[in-house]
């Protein structure tokens, strides 16, 4: 088996346990068919069943939810034929500190290196992005795609596929803004200028399962998340009410959406971006897709008005959702030795 490499292993009490806890209530599964289609039968019944689901879990999956499988069929036989490919093929499309999107292996959550390779690309290309975290600067940083030549539809697989999520994250995002009681669109207008991400994770199989993770244990920071993952399964999420890592067990073809920091501050603390992590194992080899959805770069972030009052007034300071993101992205190259940035740092 040879040394384990230290950058990879976990403080002992963020190491998985590899016998999963027997799971009682299930994350919810969510059936969207009644809002796809025209006659709009239960769609109240479906936006109580969101609200429900993103305040107990902050996680739900859903089903019948409009993404045509042969597409995700073919974005993933597209992966797989990419990772599995020749490294050369794969450094050729490195990112690196100008190029944020393409192919890297040695991204680190909270400073332990996670067991995977990635493959990023930008839903809206080009992208605008502040130069710089620092907060006085106003330069902007165009980001645009670096795609490979190997496999050759893989361009093509990405970019459909982006399309099809993208319109199932707008409609997540809208039947979340009306589980909090606000307009459907009370939202959109700030993602106009979407810097939204979609990655292509690798999860090799890993001697060391019980050292390591796939991703450690982390908060998405955006608006919403729209995952896909393979029949391996490995993700587990923080259940909130009493901190037992629960895994998701994967569903054919639904796709598991969860809540990031964005939501948790429109909705000032009702709905909890939730701590989630992917374990390793072994004897498989594991895929997913998620899907980041991201605001423009000069969205200032803070409670919705409606949702704040005197009797409930506002938990958060505002902040600009660019910086955030630019300064969060620092860690990925390297150990770093402050806290990467998070919300609680605007709590009022
Ligand atoms: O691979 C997964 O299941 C989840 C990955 C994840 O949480 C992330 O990339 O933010
Ligand atoms: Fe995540």
């Amino acid at each position: 088996m040879g040394e384990v490499d230290p950058a990879f292993v976990q403080a002992d009490e963020h190491r998985p346990k590899l016998k999963p806890v027997e799971v009682v209530d299930e994350i919810p599964v969510i059936d969207l068919s009644d809002i796809l289609n025209p006659t709009h039968k239960n769609t109240q019944q479906v936006i109580s069943d969101v609200g429900r689901a993103c305040e107990t879990w902050g996680f739900f999956q859903v089903v019948n939810h409009g993404v045509p499988v042969e597409l995700r069929r073919r974005v993933e036989a597209a992966a797989k034929k990419f990772f599995d490919g020749p490294l050369e093929e794969k450094r050729k499309v490195k990112r690196d500190e100008v190029n944020a999107m393409g192919y890297y292996e040695s991204e680190h959550t909270k400073n332990v290196r996670d067991w995977k390779e990635v493959f990023d690309f930008l839903v809206q290309d080009p992208t605008q992005m502040p130069a710089s975290h620092e907060p006085d600067d106003k330069e902007l940083r165009i980001l645009t795609n670096q795609w490979p030549l190997f496999p050759d539809d893989f361009r093509e697989a990405c970019e459909e596929y982006a399309r099809e999520v993208e319109k199932l994250a707008y409609k997540l995002l809208e039947l979340i803004s009306l589980s909090l009681g606000v307009p459907a669109n009370r939202l959109n207008g700030y993602f106009k200028d979407q810097t939204s991400l979609l990655r292509l994770n690798h999860y090799p199989q890993c001697p060391f399962p019980h050292l390591a993770l796939g991703v450690g244990r982390h908060k998405d920071a955006g608006a919403l998340t729209v995952l896909a993952q393979d029949d391996v399964g490995g993700l587990e999420v923080r259940r909130k009410s009493d901190g037992e890592w629960i895994p998701v067990t994967p569903t054919p073809d639904a796709y598991i959406i969860n809540v990031g920091d964005l939501f948790q501050v429109w909705s000032n603390d009702k709905y909890e971006s939730v701590e989630h992590r992917v374990v390793v194992n072994s004897t498989k080899e594991r895929f997913s897709i998620p899907f980041f959805f991201f605001p423009s770069h000069n969205t200032i972030v803070k409670p919705l008005e409606e949702l704040v009052n005197e009797q409930s007034p506002a938990k958060y300071r505002e902040y600009n959702w660019g910086k955030f993101f630019v300064t969060r992205n620092r860690s990925d190259f390297k150990k770093r030795d402050v806290e990467n940035i998070q919300i609680y740092h605007f709590r009022v």
